[in-house]
């Protein structure tokens, strides 16, 4: 039987699994280990492959965080358990340069990055998944959450089907091509209690190993401390004023603020609640004013990867759902471009708290399909 018409194997491709090669992204954390396990399980000739991202025993490191040592050792078990073979590779370097540096330099000029959808697009598929062809693999797999699936004209990206879990948010810059050759496994399953329980199937040993927290090089959330040690003495200090020009007090530098925030800015006494509205870097200043100013209707966005069927150009204004946070559920918008990669998002209801250096992500109002997305800038 020629290829193209062989059934389908699980991942989607006309071989058995016995002939098809997949690499496995393994973190050490449960998720990917449970993607590993099942497909060795199912057949597949399953290579494990680790990043070392950064040292253990760096300062930036955290016990437990998803590429220092014991999590290494972790992946290692799982292979072990599972029968395959496993592999760590050194980009400490790569990360860096793609990563942590811009994380740094981002909060620098007064934004608030996402490390992490810098680290899909930048590492993992990209370098990672470079090595992966290298190895032969017919695709590479991983432990986000989120749906590939097929449509009539090629692959396409949609939310995991548990809202919670749902990684949608930090891919939105995967290419179509990246998405040929890569494999989600787990995005269809209702809960993280069913990854759990497959991973006690397996008897895997990290079967109750604790979630991994935010950005994996930050230790307990503090980055405003872990950018000082990349570029010390870097954040000036300044003053925060009112939006109606009033000097509320001093601050050690624009890093310890992102907008919206209300907490911990230091200036009580006043009459009413205040938030950061804006982070003027050129003049160290950090603005704060009432809630209602926080509220933003237009946002401009750029450096757009567009995962539709037509190019986002050819469509003068498109009604669309949009995420301005990971963390927010979308909410309706319509995208009006301004060049292939650039547009202005018109918010239906005004958001708070959108921030430069935070994705805006464009969803389907009527399916889990993801069209997009693009950075949140300034603007002109
Ligand atoms: N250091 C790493 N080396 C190889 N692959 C990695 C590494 N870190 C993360 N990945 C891959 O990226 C996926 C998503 O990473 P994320 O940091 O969101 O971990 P997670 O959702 O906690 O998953 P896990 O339980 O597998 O750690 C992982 O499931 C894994 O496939």
């Amino acid at each position: 039987m020629p290829l193209d018409r062989a059934p389908l194997n699980s991942l989607g491709l006309p071989k058995p699994p016995s002939d098809t090669r997949v690499v496995v992204a393994m973190s050490g954390g449960v998720d990917s280990s449970v993607v590993a396990a099942q497909l060795a399980e199912e057949g597949y000739d399953v290579v494990g492959v680790t990043l070392q991202l950064y040292d253990h025993g760096a300062a930036l490191a955290k016990k437990g965080a998803c590429c220092a040592g014991l999590d290494i050792h972790d992946a290692r078990r799982v292979a072990e358990t599972m029968g395959f073979p496993h592999y760590v590779l050194d980009y400490e370097n790569v990360f860096r340069d793609a990563v942590i540096d811009e994380f740094a330099d981002s909060y620098l000029a007064g934004a608030t990055p996402v490390p992490c959808i810098r680290c899909n697009e930048r590492v993992k598929f990209k370098d990672l998944l470079e090595t992966a062809r290298d190895l032969d693999a017919d695709c590479m797999a991983t432990g986000h959450y989120i749906q590939r699936k097929t449509g009539p004209t090629g692959a396409e990206l949609h939310s995991a089907a548990d809202p919670q879990r749902d990684q949608s948010y930090f891919l939105f810059s995967t290419t179509r091509e990246q998405l040929d050759y890569l494999r989600f496994p787990l995005g269809h399953l209702a809960s993280k209690a069913d990854t759990r329980a497959l991973a006690e199937r397996y008897g895997l040993p990290v079967a109750d190993k604790p979630d991994s927290q935010d950005i994996c090089f930050v230790p307990n959330g503090d980055y405003a401390s872990v950018i000082e040690k990349l570029r010390p003495g870097a954040a000036d200090p300044g003053e925060i004023v009112h939006a109606d020009g009033r000097l509320l007090g001093r601050h050690d530098g624009v890093i310890h603020y992102t907008i919206g925030q209300r907490r911990g800015l230091g200036i009580g006494g006043l009459s009413e609640p205040l938030y950061v509205v804006k982070l003027d870097v050129d003049n160290a200043r950090v603005i704060v004013g009432p809630k209602d100013m926080l509220a933003t209707r237009t946002v401009p966005v750029r450096e757009i990867n567009w995962l539709g069927d037509a190019p986002l150009t050819s469509r003068a204004e498109w009604h669309v759902a949009v995420k301005v946070r990971s963390t927010r559920p979308p909410r309706e918008a319509v995208i009006r471009p301004v060049s292939e990669t650039e547009a202005e998002v018109e918010l239906v209801t005004p958001e708070e708290g959108v921030s430069p250096g935070q994705a805006c992500v464009f969803y389907d109002t009527d399916s889990t399909r993801i069209f997009g997305g693009g950075w949140i800038w300034r603007g002109n």
